[in-house]
């Protein structure tokens, strides 16, 4: 007998949050493969997204408040259950109170015996008896910020260091909403101005963005639109939509995207020349090339020629051909992204970033060897380290004086960011992910 119940939203939430604190995946992924696995339709697919993010996001706070009715050790998955129903309980006021407790009690039953239904019972009883204490009882202010916000410690730390306690806060608080759902519209096909008027005929409230391709949609998922279906959209968030820009390109001009996976910059860059040219799409993992394959194919774009390769032998991989622009969107910590995939918060060392720099600084390297003279570099990442971004990009400046980071082009100046070195960072804000870039020229000879 199956312990699953096909059909129910908290019992399919619940197999995501278990299967992330195994490790198995991320987040992301996990919830599009039980909205399937659990056959959810309608409105249970957005309760099973809303609790499963939100459980996460909030995991550390929820601890906090179960502690004081939880004596000696419980399974993990009645751990997990009981964050979930004291989630639904604190945060949504939607769900009433009894439809919660019955349905905890109901998956207790279907997973575990009598006894464990007691106990789900109980303690979501006395939780709303007592109701949920205050954060006030913790005295340390980084201590309460790390439970009140659900961030470890160490990178609360980092930020209060790098930018005040108020704007470390501001940047957690970010990290938990809801994130933005933008598309960008494939303007080889379609203007941006016949997509919204599609868009909106389909139902979806549109607002233009500040980049010329980006649509800030919202009412259902984008990926629900017959402009997505057709290959006239892209979803990608806006501040994604920043590389392609910074590279400056035109009509007919080679190009190598040497982390492209799964070739959301890539197919931009392709559509910003108009699909002429030549744009190599480099990436280390071969089942990850093969979806820069699929999304080209959807957009009907013609220029990109994907391949298999670790970036830092790019050179091998194209022959030593030379290129005019070079996009490097390394691989990072992603801490500008934790909206997307809030598990990273538990999972996360603080010695990640460093072990990131090394690799990032020898993609470098290796793309000043494949950029012609008067060509240009754009190197961004989805985090917000210094030392994976304007670190690595001031040491790369240091060992090569004919490389400038130059200014920004106008449209990226209209977005919220810090300018200190080289670059720009972008923190996460309402309508973007953080994210940083720099634009790196090679003098002409
Ligand atoms: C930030 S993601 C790229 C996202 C992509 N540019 C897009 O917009 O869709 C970084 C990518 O780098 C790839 N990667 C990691 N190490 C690499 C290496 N040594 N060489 C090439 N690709 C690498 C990962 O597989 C991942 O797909």
């Amino acid at each position: 007998m199956t312990k699953k119940l096909i059909g129910n939203p908290r019992d399919a939430a619940l197999e995501v949050l278990l299967e992330v604190s195994k490790n198995q995946a991320y987040s992301n992924l996990l919830v599009s493969r039980k909205i399937k696995e659990y056959k959810l339709e309608g409105p249970d697919r957005g309760l099973m997204t809303e609790l499963a993010y939100g459980t996460l996001q909030h995991q550390t706070k929820l601890d906090f408040l179960l502690a004081p009715f939880l004596k000696g050790k419980i399974e993990t998955w009645v751990r997990v259950l009981l964050r979930l129903s004291i989630y639904q309980l604190v945060f949504l006021d939607r769900i009433p109170e009894h439809a919660v407790v019955n349905e905890a009690v109901a998956i207790s039953k279907k997973r575990g015996h009598k006894g464990i239904s007691g106990l789900v019972n109980g303690v979501l009883r006395s939780f709303l008896r007592e109701g949920p204490r205050s954060t006030e009882t913790i005295a340390d202010p980084l201590q309460r910020l790390a439970v009140e916000t659900s961030h470890p410690e160490w990178l609360l730390k980092d930020w209060i260091d790098r930018y005040g306690f108020e704007k470390a806060r501001e940047i957690a608080e970010q990290n938990n909403t809801a994130p933005p759902q933008t598309v960008r519209v494939n303007t080889v096909k379609v203007s941006r101005e016949d997509a919204i008027a599609t868009l909106e005929e389909e139902g979806f409230s549109v607002r233009k963005g500040i980049v010329e391709e980006s649509l800030h949609v919202s009412g259902k998922p984008a990926a629900s639109s017959q402009l997505f279906k057709t290959g006239l959209l892209t979803i990608q968030d806006e501040s994604s939509m920043l590389p392609a820009h910074a590279l400056q390109l035109k009509q007919g001009l080679s190009v190598l995207d040497m982390c492209a996976a799964p070739g959301g910059k890539t197919t931009h860059i392709a559509q910003l020349m108009g699909d002429t040219g030549n744009v190599i799409a480099l990436d280390l993992h071969p089942h990850k090339v093969k979806l820069i394959r699929e999304n080209a194919e959807r957009l009907g774009l013609t220029t990109i020629e994907p391949l298999v390769g670790d970036a830092r032998q790019a050179g091998e991989i194209v022959n030593g051909a030379l290129f005019d622009r070079i996009l490097i969107d390394a691989p990072c910590s992603g801490y500008g992204v934790i909206r997307r995939k809030p598990d990273m918060k538990y999972t996360k060392q603080p010695t990640d970033a460093a072990r990131l720099a090394e690799i990032q600084s020898a993609i470098l390297e290796e793309a000043y060897v494949l950029l012609k003279p008067g060509g240009t570099i754009v190197y961004s990442t989805c985090t917000i380290e210094p030392t994976e971004n304007q670190q690595v990009v001031e040491a790369f400046l240091s060992q090569h004086p004919d490389m400038e980071s130059i200014d920004l082009p106008v449209i990226l100046e209209k977005l919220p960011h810090l300018s200190e070195g080289p670059g720009i960072q972008i923190l996460p804000y309402a309508d973007g992910d953080g994210f940083y870039l720099a634009t790196l020229t090679k003098r002409a000879i």
